[in-house]
C-alpha cells in the first residue's frame, strides 16, 4: 500500500498493490499496521457504510460536528470525484480542498481525518462507495457545507446537473458553518 500525502498533508491518498493473475485480482484493502504507520496514529474504525449512487449524484460536504469520523473511502464500482475540506479553525490550509478520483479500476483510496468535510459526485453511471469511520453515525451532530460555497470554489470534475439529497440542499456556507475549533 502505498502512501502519499496530497496538498493538505492530512488528507492521504492510498494506492494498494494490486496482485493479478488468470483468476482476477487480490489486494489488501486494509492493513491496520501498514495504515496506521502511514497516517502516524492509532485509530479506532468503529463502522462500514456502503451507498449506492447514479450518475450527477453528489453527496456532501459532510461532516459532524460531534463524534466528528476519519473516514476511509474507496469505490468497489464505477467512478466518483471525492473531495475533502479542511474545516479546522486555526489551520494554515483552513478553507481550502483537495480531491482525487477514485474508481474500482484505479482502487485508489483516501483518508479523510476528523476536521475535514467530506463529500463526491458520481462520475460514471452508477458508482458503489465503501468507507470505515472512526466514530458512529449520530445525526444530532451531523452538519452540511453547500457543496458549491465559492468561498471553498471546488472544482466537481464533473459538468453536472448535480442531483442532491433535501438536506444537501440546505448546505450552509463555510463562513456561517460550525467549524472545529
Ligand atoms: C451516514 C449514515 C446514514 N444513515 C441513514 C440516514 C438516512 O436515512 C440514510 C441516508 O443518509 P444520508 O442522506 O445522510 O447519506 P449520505 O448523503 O450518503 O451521507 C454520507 O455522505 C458522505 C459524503 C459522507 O461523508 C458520510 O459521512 C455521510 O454523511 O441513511 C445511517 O443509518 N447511518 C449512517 O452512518
Amino acid at each position: 500500500m502505498q502512501a502519499t500525502p496530497l496538498a493538505i498533508p492530512d488528507v492521504i491518498l492510498f494506492e494498494p498493490r494490486v496482485f493479478g493473475d488468470e483468476r482476477g485480482f487480490f489486494f489488501e484493502s486494509y492493513n491496520q499496521r501498514h495504515f496506521e504507520a502511514a497516517i502516524g496514529y492509532s485509530v479506532d474504525f468503529v463502522q462500514d457504510n456502503h451507498s449506492r449512487s447514479a450518475k450527477n449524484v453528489l453527496r456532501g460536504l459532510h461532516y459532524q460536528i460531534k463524534q466528528a469520523q476519519g473516514k476511509l473511502v474507496r469505490v468497489v464500482h464505477g467512478e466518483v470525484f471525492d473531495v475533502a475540506v479542511d474545516i479546522r479553525k486555526g489551520s494554515p490550509t483552513f478553507g481550502q480542498w483537495v480531491g482525487e478520483v477514485l474508481s474500482a479500476e484505479n482502487k485508489k483510496q483516501l483518508w479523510i481525518p476528523a476536521g475535514f468535510a467530506h463529500g463526491f459526485v458520481t462520475l460514471s453511471d452508477n458508482a458503489e462507495f465503501l468507507y470505515k469511520t472512526t466514530d458512529y453515525y449520530a445525526p444530532t451532530f451531523e452538519r452540511c457545507i453547500a457543496w458549491n460555497d465559492p468561498s471553498i470554489g471546488i472544482n466537481w470534475h464533473s459538468e453536472g446537473p448535480f442531483s442532491l439529497s433535501a438536506k444537501d440542499q440546505q448546505g450552509v456556507l463555510l463562513s456561517e458553518a460550525e467549524v472545529f475549533e
